[in-house]
């Protein structure tokens, strides 16, 4: 069972969680979802995300930092590969993918790399975009872009939360408030 028991207080399964609110520049106070750290939430968080991945998914692909370990729980619970995106470049990187992102949830701007590699992972396969929280949208539609840079096709998106209405169809587990007073 999951479910917003209170504006900030939230249930995943057996495991419930009282989020944290963190002061914005642009955006006044938000609730923080943290995996980072937090092993049963974030299991919880994949098991219960299971049945969202979309039909025909053969790889994930998703970013640093925070949806990270949840891609790799839902990875190893699916058996499906994942290939993950950087917000850094890195000096090993080869020919890397370049996404910007103009503004993700916090109002701060950012720059995705894909390493060569892992790019050429998606080609040909039908890909599912995983991430922690999805707000705007923008990080999602970063993580699109690569996906058909590197020759693959988005089977769907699929986040833990949602906060706002981003522009496209993402299967969620939970909405949350974009704001809280
Ligand atoms: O839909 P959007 O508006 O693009 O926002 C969603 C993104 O924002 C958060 O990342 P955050 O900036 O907190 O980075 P982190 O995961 O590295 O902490 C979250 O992890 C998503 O990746």
């Amino acid at each position: 069972m999951s479910g917003v028991l209170s504006d900030l207080t939230i249930r995943i399964g057996d495991v419930e969680r009282v989020l944290p609110t963190v002061r914005t520049g642009n955006l006044g106070r938000v609730p923080l979802v943290e995996f980072i750290g937090d092993p049963e939430f974030t299991n919880a968080a994949a098991q219960a995300m299971l049945p969202l991945l979309p039909a025909g998914t053969e790889i994930l692909l998703t970013v640093v930092t925070n949806a990270l370990p949840l891609t790799h729980e839902l990875s190893d619970r699916s058996g499906l590969p994942y290939v993950c995106a950087r917000k850094k470049r890195r000096t090993y990187m080869q020919q890397p993918l370049i996404q910007d992102v103009p503004s993700l949830s916090l109002g701060v701007a950012e720059t995705l790399w894909l390493d060569g590699p892992h790019a050429a992972r998606l080609r040909g396969k039908r890909v599912a975009i995983v991430q922690d929280v999805v707000a705007s949208g923008g990080t999602a539609q970063a993580l699109a872009k690569f996906v058909v840079q590197a020759g693959g096709t988005v089977s769907g998106y699929l986040a833990a939360f949602r906060q706002g209405q981003p522009p496209m169809d993402v299967a969620v587990l939970q909405d949350l408030p974009r704001r809280v007073p």
